[in-house]
């Protein structure tokens, strides 16, 4: 017989997409767009090495990647001729996956790495102080290939293939200027970054970015993700410092742990997101609690405690992660885990106090390994058509 529709849905959750995806986010403004914009479903994100050592050379590349940049967020073709519209002796100057797609909220947000800043281009004196190399952590297994990079570029869109048209023509429009070093394909973004977003979860089952610092804060996107006057280097100011991690999980092993024991490495409960001191998602924890055995509900190593602001002297971060899974290892493990990406105002001050107290500490450190890194230095918005991205560091 008929019986109800069974669906994944909890009762009243609502659901995690907006109506309209198609939309185009507006590129030009005081930050970045990628940001603080709502996050989208999918991820590429590159990085590239420079290979020319002339800094004229890479002027021109940031020139020629913005006017793509501003051009591809909008729906349209690369370059003004399009996949089509030009010589039939000539390249084509959009490669033409994307034809006939929306904009599908595609946003390109650059960044620039510590090492853009060695001798090669006569940047050492711009070097921002907040761009300190990261410290080694306890129990990472770094990968260099996958790690690191000149230059960043975090594309997000709706759908996967623009996502992975912008990169693509970037890397095609760069050829002979960069090289890309690796990139990244995320999915099913695992934080909200506004109020009108429903949590995401991500690949362990739980709900990810409840306490994140949402687009609606605008006071603490001042306080924790936007570099300032004074902050260092004045061609900073308005943009803000990333910090990407590989973080790999064993899911088989995560897969056979009682959901007991999940929740209380989180500190929360899996179907709803609550603190495991609360009701509700967005019920503030009580870390005093002790229970009946008169131990913490919330345990003593539990993400969530470990990674709170009020054991990190207010310190927060705009966690903007994706999901991924690279197929599988050839051991018959998914190759899956979280693409972490988190935006701030000065990673010593916010990144690497809390990534130190969770690598010594967390309970969820049994289930994951750190196998990549990444910092980049993300330079204010491009205010408009006669602007390009990082034109106060080189002008
Ligand atoms: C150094 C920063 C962090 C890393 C690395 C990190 C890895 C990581 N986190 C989850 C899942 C969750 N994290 C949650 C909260 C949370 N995580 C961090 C920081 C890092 N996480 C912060 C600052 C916070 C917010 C703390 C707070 O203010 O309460 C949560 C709970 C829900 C939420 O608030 O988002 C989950 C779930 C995984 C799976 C992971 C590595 C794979
Ligand atoms: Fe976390």
């Amino acid at each position: 017989g008929a019986g109800a529709v069974v669906t994944r849905s909890l009762i009243d959750e609502p659901v995690a997409h907006a109506a309209s995806t198609a939309d185009p986010f507006p590129f030009y403004g005081a930050h970045q767009a990628g940001i603080t914009t709502p996050a989208q479903d999918r991820l590429h994100f590159v990085a590239f090495d420079v290979i020319t050592s002339d800094r004229a050379e890479l002027v021109d590349l940031l020139q020629d990647w913005t006017s793509a940049a501003a051009r591809m967020t909008q729906g349209k073709d690369a370059g003004t001729f399009g996949a089509v519209g030009g010589s039939p002796e000539a390249p084509p100057d959009d490669t033409g996956e994307a034809l006939g797609l929306p904009a599908s909220g595609l946003t390109l947000t650059v960044g620039f790495g510590p090492s853009l800043f060695d001798k090669r281009f006569g940047l050492a004196d711009l070097r921002p102080a907040a761009l300190a190399d990261l410290p080694a952590f306890p129990g990472e297994k770094i990968s260099a290939d996958i790690s690191g990079g000149d230059i960043c570029v975090q594309a997000c869109a709706h759908d996967p293939q623009v996502a992975v048209h912008a990169i693509r023509n970037l890397a095609r429009i760069g050829f002979g200027r960069v090289s890309v070093r690796y990139s990244q394909l995320g999915f099913g973004r695992t934080s909200s970054t506004s109020r009108a977003q429903a949590t995401p979860r991500n690949l362990m089952g739980f709900k990810d970015g409840t306490e994140n610092i949402k687009l609606e804060d605008t006071s603490m996107l001042a306080d924790h993700v936007w570099s300032a006057p004074g902050d260092g280097p004045a061609w900073m100011d308005g943009g803000s410092y990333l910090v990407t991690r590989k973080i790999r999980m064993h899911i088989e092993t995560w897969d056979r742990t009682s959901l007991g024991e999940q929740e209380a490495i989180f500190g929360r409960d899996k179907g709803k997101g609550a603190p495991l001191t609360g009701k509700n998602e967005f019920d503030q924890p009580d870390f005093a609690k002790t229970g009946p055995d008169g131990l913490p509900v919330i345990a003593a190593d539990a993400h969530v405690r470990l990674a709170h602001p009020s054991i990190h002297g207010g310190a927060r971060l705009l966690r903007r992660g994706y999901n991924f899974v690279d197929g599988s290892d050839g051991l018959g493990r998914l190759d899956a885990g979280l693409f972490f990406m988190a935006y701030q105002r000065d990673p010593r001050k916010q990144f690497v106090p809390i990534q130190m107290e969770l690598a010594g500490k967390d309970s969820l450190n049994e289930y994951i390994q750190h196998v990549s890194t990444g910092l980049f230095a993300c330079p204010p918005g491009v205010t408009d058509g006669g602007d390009f991205w990082g034109r106060a560091l080189f002008t």
